[in-house]
């Protein structure tokens, strides 16, 4: 595409980024940064991972990065590739659900670099609180994905926004959201700044309504409008996954794309980079660029280990109850001594990782965790409501029993998870979190708790 904006929206060239310009896309190249962990809503399609070389997929990264490591990668790239013109931060969460890491970096690259382009890529939950900032920062544009108009379309892709210390649920959740989506789209484009808008495409549940989608974020200003299909496979462990969502089938994006009408240009290449990303387009060199190459003496953040409390499990500890009538059975947050503390639950066989399925479990593990340091409190009996095929009882019964020794946990961890037991969570306002499978118990609690958006507002560093 051509620099001015089929949009009427005037501002920042894009003839130098590879992702704007047909032209610009064989001669410049990009780089995603990892600093934002966390995300303050859940997407249905959405399971993030921090340490995966192999899978290409958007919120999958090798390492999260500080600012300060950040900066030091931007260098290390740019020295190798010359060709380097915009920095982007997308995820691998939400960087404005990391708003301290995401504009400390923003600040320190445009200080250093300011001829690299910064761009943003949001769910849009707390943009309007951020639009000045950007503007400030001089933001060349961001990027927000708005999948649904309606409410109702909304709250079957998202099971849950974190808002105002509070985490919403349903319809009331979606329209939260699809309100600030808006008013941020509008907030930016008054002060000149390019918003691009992505929409993810799943086959029977927005297709149709993405056209009305269309035609209102090219009213509002948008000037690119990124149509993707959705990528989902029982394999990430996402809600979709597991519920065999299909993806788009041949032909059905382009036919979607043909039918939509507003006048905003529709973008027609994106990759779905991983958040952390690097190269031209159509190539990844990320590995080339990964921390112990460019900066190998520099200790990386881990969880503080040393506040760890060993986990001893004797008879005394295991308990056939549930949360007791005067115990709160609350799934929300509580503050001690300044760190916010989560009770969580964790499948495991052998006590020290999470190895083991949702639906083998035959006792849960209760813990309460914050970023610094994890505290056992006691193991519950589950009744374990999955044999195998021949055994399967009362599977549902016994599943009730099992959720029903949770109600006080904001989340349970496990290695996997069936798709009947997860809609069940879910609705009890339980998570499942599947994205720690193999890591030891305490270090996916950690990380857990750091990546929750109250973690990072108070300044927790980095998970890993
Ligand atoms: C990983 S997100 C990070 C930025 C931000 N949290 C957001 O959602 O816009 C980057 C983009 O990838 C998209 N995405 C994530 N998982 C996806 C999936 N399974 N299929 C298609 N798009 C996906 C998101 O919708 C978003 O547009
Ligand atoms: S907003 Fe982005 S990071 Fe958060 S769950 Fe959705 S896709 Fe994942
Ligand atoms: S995800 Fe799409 S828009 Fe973002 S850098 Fe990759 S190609 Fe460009």
């Amino acid at each position: 595409m051509s620099a001015s904006c089929s949009s009427g929206q005037s501002g920042p060239s894009v003839d130098t980024h590879p992702c704007f310009s047909k032209d610009a896309h064989h001669k410049y190249a990009r780089m995603h940064l990892a600093v934002a962990p966390a995300c303050n809503i859940q997407c249905n399609y959405c399971n993030r991972k921090y340490d995966c070389a192999n899978e290409s997929r958007p919120g999958v990264v090798s390492e999260l990065l500080t600012p300060q490591q950040a900066v030091e990668k931007v260098r290390a790239v740019k020295a190798k590739i010359p060709q380097l013109t915009v920095v982007g931060i997308a995820g691998p969460g939400d960087p404005l659900a990391n708003p301290a890491r995401t504009f400390e970096t923003c600040e320190r690259i445009a200080a250093e670099f300011p001829e690299l382009q910064l761009c943003l890529s949001t769910n849009g939950l707390t943009l309007p609180q951020h639009v000045e900032r950007i503007k400030a920062l001089n933001v060349h544009h961001v990027t927000i994905t708005i999948n649904a108009l309606d409410p109702e379309v909304g709250a079957k892709v998202y099971p849950w926004i974190f808002h105002n210390n509070r985490r919403i649920r349903g319809k009331k959740a979606a329209a939260i959201l699809i309100r600030n989506q808006f008013k941020g789209l509008e907030m930016l484009v008054e002060r000149g700044v390019l918003v691009k808008v992505n929409s993810v495409m799943i086959p029977g549940m927005n297709e149709d309504h993405l056209l009305e989608v269309n035609k209102v974020v090219s009213e509002k200003g948008a000037f690119l409008h990124n149509i993707m299909p959705l990528i989902s496979a029982p394999e990430h462990g996402t809600y979709f996954g597991l519920m065999g969502q299909r993806n788009p089938e041949d032909g059905e994006l382009e036919a979607l794309r043909a039918r939509c009408a507003g006048d905003v240009e529709l973008m027609t290449h994106c990759r779905q980079c991983r958040a952390d990303a690097v190269g031209m387009l159509g190539e990844d060199r990320n590995a080339e660029f990964t921390m112990d190459k460019i900066a190998p003496s520099a200790p990386f953040f881990a969880p503080a280990a040393k506040n760890i409390i060993p986990i001893q499990l004797s008879s005394s500890s295991v308990s056939e109850r549930t949360p007791a009538a005067n115990e709160e059975a609350t799934h929300e947050p509580r503050r001690v001594k300044g760190a916010v503390t989560r009770r969580l639950a964790v499948t495991s066989k052998s006590g020290t990782h999470l190895d083991q399925h949702f639906g083998h479990a035959e006792r849960f593990l209760v813990y309460d965790a914050s970023p610094h340091g994890v505290t056992f409190v006691e193991e519950r009996n589950a009744q374990q409501y999955c044999f195998g095929d021949d055994h399967c009882g009362d599977k549902e019964s016994a599943l009730s029993l099992a959720l029903k020794t949770l109600t006080d946990c904001e989340a349970i961890l496990c290695e996997r998870i069936g798709f009947m037991p997860w809609q069940s969570l879910e609705q009890q306002g339980i998570q499942p979190i599947n994205r720690f499978a193999g890591e030891a118990i305490e270090n996916a609690l950690m990380s857990y708790c750091a990546e929750q958006p109250e973690a990072s507002a108070s300044g927790v560093a980095c998970v890993r």
